[in-house]
């Protein structure tokens, strides 16, 4: 096919959604993803999952690791009040300049900052080139081996503090058992799983919130 996945979702949300609203680049993804060509996007049931997490931290500060078209980072970002923002973490250069637009086409910009580049290499530099002190809340969705050392090393880093939360997707498909068995058997973390379903599909999947407590 000449065109990639995200390339078809990029379109569909063009064709289908209107510039500046959100949440109609949302509803625009969720039924190409549902009717047309199923894609990784976190997607409507555990996006509302998302969503109530999201509300309930009302965050300053979000790290996004894994950005795919930016459905997830929309999403968050459009729940943010002013001068909260969320820094998006994406490896892959082809998935990154999709998820531009589509943030772009949200209206969203301003409150999202997306870095090409490999979670291990930028979370070290995360506090000097962006002046984070903590993160509120990370959501973890990309490669599902990396959630546990990607954990330890914001730990390391300092990036996590008493009260930050991280939310991780896919923790039952395709399966992060690792990071499960860590943050739930550590006693520096409260963890709750949402059990949801895997995105368009009747398969089981879910969200796992963290609670740092602090050292
Ligand atoms: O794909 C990656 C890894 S980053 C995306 C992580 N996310 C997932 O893998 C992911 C997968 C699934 C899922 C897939 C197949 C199933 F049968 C069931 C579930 C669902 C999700 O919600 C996910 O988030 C990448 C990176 C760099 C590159 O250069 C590159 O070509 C590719
Ligand atoms: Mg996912």
């Amino acid at each position: 096919t000449r065109t990639s996945r995200p390339q078809r979702i990029l379109k569909a949300v063009q064709r289908k959604a209107t510039v500046g609203d959100p949440q109609s680049v949302i509803t625009a993804i969720d039924h190409f993803c549902r009717h047309r060509e199923w894609a990784m996007n976190v997607g409507d049931e555990k996006g509302s999952i998302l969503d109530s997490v999201v509300n309930e931290v009302s965050p300053v500060t979000v790290l996004e690791l894994g950005t795919y078209c930016g459905y997830s980072t929309v999403r968050i970002a459009r729940l943010l009040p002013p001068g909260a923002c969320v820094i998006t973490l994406e490896f892959n250069p082809d998935y990154a300049a999709i998820a531009r637009q589509v943030i772009k086409w949200s209206g969203l910009e301003d409150k999202v900052q997306l870095v090409e580049g490999a979670s291990g290499d930028c979370i070290p530099w995360m506090k000097e080139h962006f002046g984070v002190q903590a993160f509120d809340l990370v959501f973890l969705d990309h490669w599902k081996e990396r959630y546990l050392p990607d954990t330890k090393l914001l730990e390391e880093c300092g990036l996590i503090q008493k009260g930050t939360v991280l939310l991780a997707d896919n923790v039952i498909c395709p399966g992060t058992p690792d990071y499960l068995e860590y943050v739930r058997n550590s006693p520096r973390y409260n963890s709750h799983y949402y059990r949801s379903h895997l995105e368009y599909t009747k398969a089981e999947d879910g969200l796992e919130k963290s609670v740092f407590l602090g050292y």
